[in-house]
């Protein structure tokens, strides 16, 4: 039974009780450091404005728990894994004078990649006294080309840069020479590199850090995640990936009026979100005007009993509109493809995709015309792909590139390397490398998130009668 159920049946209100739960053992997922040379008192200490009380500085022991939750009757998660907290530490092992700081920004764009620098470059220089900070051009290539520049960077410069989409540095895929990269960086003099991107950056980092190791190289690596997709697990969220969902709202707004001012009229929305649905789940539920909401995560069919069509044209008949936000991801195979096509893919060997938003656009037209020849029918087709990532990000986004920009500083300043920072539950925390490049994060279909999509859309499950 239940350890916490009360064994009285009476109908009056129990007091409080506390119940003792043993847990199973704690597991510290360290990440891993560079050999300590003398401890260095922090400079924080030091500046007048931050006046640091003894509690500011993280301990050696402070840690944050991954699962915030569990349920005590199907048993905890065995061993509780957790990780350093993140934050200053009272003492450095990298002595500020000596430090050269490289960063880098690599895959697609997304809102905040811009304050990320501009926070690694006041951060570095104002907190612990960096001077020499450089902007390496054009992802993980800029290590090694011939023709792109190492940009020195300082707080004037990058003054007003979290006011601004993109990255100043530029961003390229593809180009992934690990010797050339490392020779790089060792020629340059680095001796912390910081890499901001997507999942395929933080497994270009683990090679890189996993080559200092072979290499015997003193150099640090942190990777701050970023991807607009909100695609990598372990950390909360994503940076820009909530300016990514405001900025959808607009288009949804837009589609909703074209199909309410139409008769018989279809909104259609495409949002990005490659292997992951949380761009459209959130901005569908923001919006309250969806009815009809596509990802990757869940598979649906649109013609026949119980498929996409007939719902829309229930839905029209209703309501007289009907408004549908599918994600780039989504329905991919039910897009016809030639082997050609199917081995297609960018210079970061991801696999392209073709383009639902047209495809479902001309479906959806060719069933009506043959289904309800008679009947007036209007969809208007929004693509804001680019517009909802090259924005620069909104106040909270900003907020949180800072915090990750600062935490992956004093990380690096206390010797840690190989490292994310991110937040857990609300901790920020040091994750290992590895287990970011590893971590995935699709929509979980069965949690309540998925059933909130449900009840705002009422939509169905798109299945074919013989998948009951
Ligand atoms: N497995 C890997 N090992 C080493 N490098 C990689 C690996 N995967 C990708 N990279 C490199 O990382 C960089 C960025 O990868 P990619 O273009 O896939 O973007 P990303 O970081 O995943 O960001 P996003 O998906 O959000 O656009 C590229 O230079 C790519 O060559
Ligand atoms: O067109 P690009 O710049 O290669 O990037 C497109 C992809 O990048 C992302 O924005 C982030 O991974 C995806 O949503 C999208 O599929
Ligand atoms: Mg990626």
């Amino acid at each position: 039974m239940d350890p916490t159920t009360p064994s009285s049946g009476d109908h009056t209100a129990s007091t409080p009780t506390n119940t003792t739960v043993t847990l199973p053992p704690l597991t510290l997922r360290d990440v891993p450091r560079l050999p300590a040379a003398d401890p260095i008192p922090n400079p924080i200490s030091s500046r007048p404005c931050f006046h640091p009380p003894p509690t500011f500085y993280i301990s050696p022991g402070d840690v944050s728990l991954r699962h915030a939750f569990f349920d005590l009757a199907s048993g905890t998660p065995d061993p509780l894994v957790a990780y350093r907290r993140a934050g200053p530490r009272g003492s450095l092992a990298v002595d500020p004078a000596r430090a050269r700081a490289a960063l880098v920004t690599c895959g697609g764009l997304c809102p905040g990649l811009n304050t990320v620098l501009r926070e690694l470059v006041v951060g570095l220089q104002e907190l612990y006294g960096v001077r020499d900070v450089f902007g390496v051009a054009a992802g993980y290539r800029g290590f090694y080309g011939a023709d792109v520049d190492h940009v020195r960077l300082d707080p004037a410069a990058v003054d007003d840069w979290h006011k601004k989409g993109g990255t100043a540095l530029k961003t390229t895929r593809g180009g992934f020479d690990l010797d050339k990269i490392v020779d790089g960086i060792v020629a340059r003099g680095y001796t912390q590199v910081y890499a901001i991107g997507g999942d395929g950056t933080m497994r270009g980092a683990v090679a890189i850090f996993e080559e200092f190791k072979r290499r015997g190289l003193h150099i640090s690596i942190t990777g701050i995640p970023k991807t607009v997709d909100n695609d990598i697990g372990i950390i909360d969220r994503s940076f820009g990936f909530q300016t990514a969902v405001e900025v959808a709202q607009q288009a949804i707004n837009a589609a909703h009026v074209e199909a309410v001012s139409a008769v018989n009229g279809i909104g259609l929305v495409k949002l990005m979100g490659r292997s992951t649905g949380h761009i459209a789940l959130y901005a569908t539920l923001s919006s309250r005007d969806v009815d009809c909401c596509l990802i990757p995560e869940i598979d649906f069919h649109v013609e026949g009993k119980g498929g996409l069509f007939e719902f829309l044209y229930e839905r029209i008949k209703q309501k007289g509109h009907a408004v549908v936000v599918v994600a780039e991801g989504a329905g991919q195979d039910l897009i016809p493809r030639t082997d050609d096509q199917k081995r297609e893919q960018d210079e970061s060997g991801n696999n392209l995709f073709l383009d639902i938003g047209p495809w479902l656009k001309s479906e959806v037209g060719r069933w009506w015309k043959r289904e309800h020849p008679s009947e007036l029918f209007t969809l208007k087709y929004i693509d804001p792909t680019y517009m909802i990532r090259a924005v620069p990000a909104n106040a909270t986004d900003n907020l949180y590139c800072t915090l990750l920009a600062h935490s992956a500083i004093h990380g690096i300043m206390a010797g840690f390397t190989g490292f994310v920072p991110g937040p857990i539950n609300g901790t920020y925390s040091y994750i290992p490398l590895e287990d970011i490049a590893v971590a995935k994060n699709p929509v979980d279909v069965n949690d309540h998130k998925w059933a909130w999509v449900r009840s705002v859309t009422d939509q169905p499950d798109f299945l074919k009668p013989q998948d009951y």
